[in-house]
């Protein structure tokens, strides 16, 4: 699946870069990584501007996929029957990532997907690398690679 990753803040040399490297590498294709910056200002000034910015990247057709907690958290099996359907839709695929002070109501409004990764909050640069590896369990799962194992409860 070609898909963007739009997201407010920096890679500095680290942890988290590397780790969201390892796993990019392993999707075909990686996803092409915005990085925008951070805004100023109050809370709901960071929101507003940081998703201003964002909108202003995504392609007037594009689908857009906002990675927040208010969304459904599906099963990784369900992910992967989700970016078969956002494929089949043939439009250019955004993912985006809020800041630390998430994502403005805006993005979410034009997501054609909100997305949760359960109901912890992440590190809005760790959150690159978990969609990354959920997006890469997906093509396993959609190519019956046994990368994936399927939860099994007793
Ligand atoms: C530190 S979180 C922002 C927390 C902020 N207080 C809020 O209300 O969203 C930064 C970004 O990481 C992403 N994020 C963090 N945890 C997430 C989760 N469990 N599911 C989906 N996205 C998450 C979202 O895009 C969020 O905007």
């Amino acid at each position: 699946m070609k898909a963007r990753l739009l997201a407010i803040g920096r890679f500095k040399s680290g942890a988290e870069g590397a780790l969201f490297a390892q796993y990019n590498a392993r999707l075909r294709p990686p996803l092409d990584l915005v990085e925008l910056p951070e805004a100023r200002g109050s809370a709901g000034e960071i929101r507003a501007r940081e998703g201003t910015a964002l909108l202003a990247v995504l392609p007037a057709n594009g689908l857009l996929v906002a990675l927040d907690l208010g969304g459904p958290a599906p099963t990784s099996e369900a992910l992967a029957a989700l970016t078969e359907r956002w494929e089949q839709a043939a439009r250019p695929i955004a993912f985006a990532i809020g800041g630390a002070e998430g994502l403005d109501g805006a993005v979410t409004a034009r997501a054609e997907h909100v997305l949760s990764l359960g109901p912890l909050t992440w590190p809005h640069l760790l959150v690159r690398a978990l969609l990354a590896e959920q997006l890469f369990r997906a093509q396993c799962i959609r190519a019956n690679h046994p990368y994936h194992r399927r939860w099994r409860p007793a």
